[in-house]
């Protein structure tokens, strides 16, 4: 089960650490791998069904094989590496509890299956996370030139992204787009176009048709943060333009989930609560990593797809809660991975204390407010502190593997409190 030996897989030279963490962190995925799929060969039913081991392999030469083999819950042994304490994958005859069941596969309505390799995430198939009419309620420059960046005139040709916001869903990935068109080299498309993961039979031309034109030298971008845990995005990427620089904002698992939760329940009121959905069985303390909001979080699970593509160091990781409370550091280094010169600085961004974040300023020429829309910094709903609680112990290990496998220690474990 152990990925072999590439660039920037965990030990390749793409990773960063010593020797032993690298080895650390190698076993402690095969672990969790292996113990995963073993955990999903056993089981019958929509969980079964719905998980990638029960489906063929890919079919194309040199893909990676599956990483999304993953239990229905599991809950950490240690902090270094999930245990085999998880609850066996979801019975055959849906014991789970009726509402939250009745609505999850209400969710998962036929074609919604991604792929066979890409395992089977519920999500709102034509949903975008942001869209264009939220961007124009907002005053965004993502509003004006079909959706391009408007501090450019639209001179040049439309060229390929060479850098694209892969995730994560509710990451902060808006903010960080909105953020970076504000830099004159780049040009980026304001709505997301999907081309990786739903529109991508539309061939590379239509992809290409999506994107502002741009002049020599400035970069062109697209944000799409489902691409981060569709199984087949980089080797889709990959095979657009292997140099392709990837961002991924990302941000506490569990403040994550809520915040899905808190845009599902703004669209479909009548949903179950967090609580119901969270679980598998609560009173056995299982929680359902099949529900996309919980399992979306499992960063370290979905970064090992990508590695079996790109190495590490062509890939960046914004933390979401930094971009919050330093625009202006999260964007220089966006800005050095993109090798662009530091023109976003914090002379661009301002706190707003009405909307309880910090916004671009205006620019000269404009009145346009530069606070993203109201979809944006939505209320959460209380939940249950024992729920949090569980969470946390839930994602630990997997953060813990997703910090050995990027460097970088994003303190979560410290999050007192939701949002
Ligand atoms: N400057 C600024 N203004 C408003 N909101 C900000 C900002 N920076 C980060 N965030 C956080 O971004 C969260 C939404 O993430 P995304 O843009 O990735 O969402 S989406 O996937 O595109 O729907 C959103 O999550 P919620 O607070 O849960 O709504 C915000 O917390």
């Amino acid at each position: 089960m152990s990925p072999p030996a590439q660039p920037g897989v965990p030990g390749g030279r793409g990773s960063k650490g010593p020797p032993a963490r690298k080895l650390l962190c190698m076993c402690s995925l095969s672990l969790c791998l292996t113990y995963l799929c073993y955990s999903l060969m056993g089981g019958t039913g929509p969980a079964a069904l719905r998980s990638p081991a029960a489906l063929p392999a890919s079919a194309a030469p040199g893909a990676p094989r599956s990483p999304t083999a993953f239990p229905a819950t599991a809950a950490p042994r240690s902090a270094g590496a999930p245990g085999p304490s998880a609850a066996p994958p979801r019975a055959s005859n849906g014991s789970r509890e009726g509402a939250a069941d009745t609505w999850l596969r209400a969710q998962l309505a036929p074609g919604e299956v991604i792929t066979a390799q890409s395992g089977a995430f519920e999500r709102d198939p034509q949903e975008s996370s942001t869209t264009d009419e939220e961007l124009s309620r907002a005053g965004s420059p993502g509003s004006r030139g079909g959706g391009s960046s408007s501090t450019t005139p639209d001179y040049g040709e439309k060229r390929l992204p060479q850098a694209l916001i892969i995730g994560v869903k509710k990451g902060g990935t808006r903010a960080l787009l909105e953020a970076i068109r504000a830099h004159p080299d780049v040009r980026a498309v304001g709505t997301e176009p999907h081309f990786f993961d739903r529109n991508y039979e539309k061939g590379l031309e239509w992809y290409r048709n999506v994107m502002p034109k741009t002049l020599e030298g400035q970069i062109t971008m697209e944000k799409t943060p489902s691409y981060f845990v569709t199984n087949e995005a980089p080797r889709r990427i990959h095979s657009m333009a292997k140099d392709t620089k990837l961002i991924v904002v990302v941000r506490d698992p569990v403040t994550r989930a809520i915040s899905d939760y808190t845009q599902t329940l703004s669209k479909k009121p009548e949903i179950p609560t967090f609580e119901v959905l969270a679980f598998k069985n609560r009173t056995l303390g299982l929680i359902d990593a099949s529900w996309s909001a919980i399992r979306i979080g499992i960063y370290a699970l979905h970064l090992e797809n990508w590695l079996q593509y790109f190495p590490l160091s062509q890939i960046l990781f914004v933390s979401g809660e930094r971009l919050i409370t330093d625009p202006a550091g999260e964007m220089a280094k966006v800005q050095d991975f993109l090798g662009l010169k530091r023109i976003v600085t914090e002379k661009h961004f301002y706190f707003n204390k009405t909307k309880g974040f910090p916004c671009l300023k205006k620019p000269e020429d404009s009145s346009a407010p530069r606070c993203l829309g109201k979809s944006k910094g939505r209320t959460h709903p209380k939940i249950d502190p024992d729920v949090i609680h569980r969470l946390r112990k839930f994602y630990k290990p997997f953060n813990v593997m997703f910090y050995q496998m990027t460097g970088q220690d994003f303190q979560w474990e410290q999050e007192e409190s939701d949002k």
